[in-house]
């Protein structure tokens, strides 16, 4: 698991370490770190010597970092200029460390090719969208990607013109092929449109570790976490004991929500599916293994339901609904379902409700649901609405949010563009499902699904252009690359 910090927390345990180290020194291991990465970038590249770096240097610590890390360049050989954001404000002790290393100040940027680009304009400091000649600079940066033989752009700390605390991107912001990053991630590294800006994170370790008190913004599972919650069936274990899942999706208008939730369900740890609703036939000539009835009464005990992936929101899906959160057992509400809680009495059904409620909205189904749109704060926006329900929220999106009523927030890092593709949703709901079922708490089944779905896109995305039935194709894999070999 790895863990985003606030600027306010991160702040204060740089105060706290700073306490404890020499002047400088922290400057000096950021530095070191920036300077070893963007050696490493520039051989890769065709070799250090001789190449040509510009770093673009604001007026705080960020632009210290910059400065001291192209010191470290020049020594190597490398040909180091450095532009200042505000040339009356460059941090004295890094361009005294360059030019004694033999760099030089520069009055524009990228006036001659070159091979390197430090992002040294805001970091942590950064305040709204940027403004003056940090703005310019952007637009220079921005012209030419690396991938178009354009010089290879490393952040700084943060990419400039990103919020640190919310992965909101107010307005131009620099496009980073890495991000060098200090101590501790921060939000915007890991969520938002600004991680997506952020290219590869290198985390460089300068000792904050031990001095950080406060409790993540966001966390970032990994392969082990989830590996490590994934329900493994062991030699008791019977289809029952492995958990029962159910599904009431799908409809006559849209029976292939239907197929696709129970396709994702199929691919969990559950051992039994039923499904109960009007495209039983659907799902039986895909699914054969599916109990299926036509109504949720009908349809035999559960450890998990899963209801409102076309749905519909007609008599009929009302009194599913209503029959689902009666049950007493963990219940996924997708799509149509969640648009149905914005009737007062299905309200009052889910205040009485005492087992776990997991809400997975799109952007859209979320502003339905909590009056507005999620906002540049999606992870303050989704842990809003999991306090006010008192549900778990896994907020849909490029980076999807899984936050809880008790202030826990986690963002989804696997995730690929080919999963915008109709029914994927679908897909997502019938796993999570499946994992309620066979006993994950609800937190860990919605980030473990999100994290799964997320890897099944890439991997059909490998394949060619993806459907949501290639991501039902693709997810048997993964989820059995998750799943520790049978005991
Ligand atoms: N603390 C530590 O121990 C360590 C810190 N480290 C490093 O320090 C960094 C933090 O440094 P920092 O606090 O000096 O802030 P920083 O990110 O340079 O930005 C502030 C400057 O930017 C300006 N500015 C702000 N918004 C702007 C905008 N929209 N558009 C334009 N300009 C804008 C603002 O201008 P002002 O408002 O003052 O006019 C101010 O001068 C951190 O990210 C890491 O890299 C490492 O060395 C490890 C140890
Ligand atoms: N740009 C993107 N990058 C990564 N994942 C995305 C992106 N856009 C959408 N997704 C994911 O695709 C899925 C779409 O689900 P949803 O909007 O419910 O579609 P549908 O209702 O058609 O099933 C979600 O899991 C969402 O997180």
């Amino acid at each position: 698991m790895r863990a985003a910090y606030r600027v306010a927390d991160v702040r204060s345990a740089e105060a706290a370490l700073l306490a404890t180290v020499p002047p400088g020194a922290l400057m000096a291991r950021a530095a070191a770190g920036l300077a070893r990465r963007c050696g490493q970038l520039l051989s890769e590249r065709g070799g250090r010597y001789g190449s040509r770096a510009v770093l673009l240097v604001g007026p705080g610590d960020n632009g210290g970092d910059a400065l001291f890390a192209g010191a470290e360049l020049a020594r190597q050989g490398v040909r180091v200029s450095a532009v200042a954001v505000v040339p009356d404000r460059i941090h004295a002790g890094g361009l005294a460390a360059l030019r004694s290393a033999g760099g030089r100040l520069a009055d524009e940027a990228l006036s001659a090719p070159c091979d390197l680009v430090v992002d040294g304009i805001v970091g942590i400091g950064g305040v709204g969208p940027l403004l003056g000649r940090a703005l310019a600079l952007v637009g220079a940066v921005t012209a030419v990607p690396a991938s178009a033989g354009g010089p290879v752009v490393v952040a700084v700390d943060l990419p400039s013109g990103v919020s640190a605390d919310t992965g909101d991107v107010p307005g131009p912001a620099v496009r980073a092929d890495v991000t060098v990053t200090f101590g501790c991630l921060k939000p915007a590294l890991v969520v938002g449109p600004a991680a997506e800006l952020a290219g590869e994170v290198e985390l460089v370790d300068i000792g904050l570790g031990p001095f950080v008190r406060a409790e993540p913004a966001v966390r970032v599972a990994d392969d082990g976490d989830v590996r490590s919650w994934w329900p493994v069936p062991g030699p008791q274990s019977d289809k029952y004991l492995r958990g029962v899942v159910a599904l009431a999706t799908g409809s006559v208008t849209y029976p292939g929500a239907a197929v696709l939730s129970v396709g994702g369900a199929a691919a969990g740890p559950a051992g039994l599916i039923r499904y109960a609703g009007a495209a039983r036939e659907q799902v039986l000539t895909r699914h054969p293994q599916v109990i299926a009835a036509t109504r949720v009464a009908d349809a035999g005990r559960a450890q998990a339901w899963v209801c409102g992936s076309g749905l519909g929101s007609g008599a009929r899906a009302i009194a599913d609904l209503r029959a689902v959160l009666a049950t007493p057992v963990p219940v996924v509400l997708d799509a149509d379902a969640i648009a149905m809680l914005v009737d007062g009495a299905m309200a009052e059904l889910l205040r009485a409700r005492r087992a776990p409620l997991v809400l997975t909205p799109h952007d859209g189904e979320f502003a339905r649901l909590a009056g507005a749109p999620p906002g540049a704060d999606r992870v303050g926006a989704a842990l809003r609405l999991a306090a006010w329900t008192n549900a778990v929220v896994l907020l849909k999106g490029s980076r999807t949010i899984v936050a809880s009523p008790d202030g826990q927030a986690w963002a989804n890092a696997t995730g690929c563009a080919a999963l915008a593709t109709a029914g994927a949703g679908d897909v997502l709901a019938g796993l999570l499902g499946s994992l309620l079922a066979a006993g994950l708490p609800p937190v860990r089944a919605a980030v473990a699904a999100a994290y799964a779905h997320g890897l099944a896109g890439r991997a059909a995305a490998r394949v060619g252009a993806v459907t949501a039935t290639d991501l039902v194709t693709a997810l048997p894999t993964v989820t059995g690359s998750l799943t520790a070999p049978c005991r």
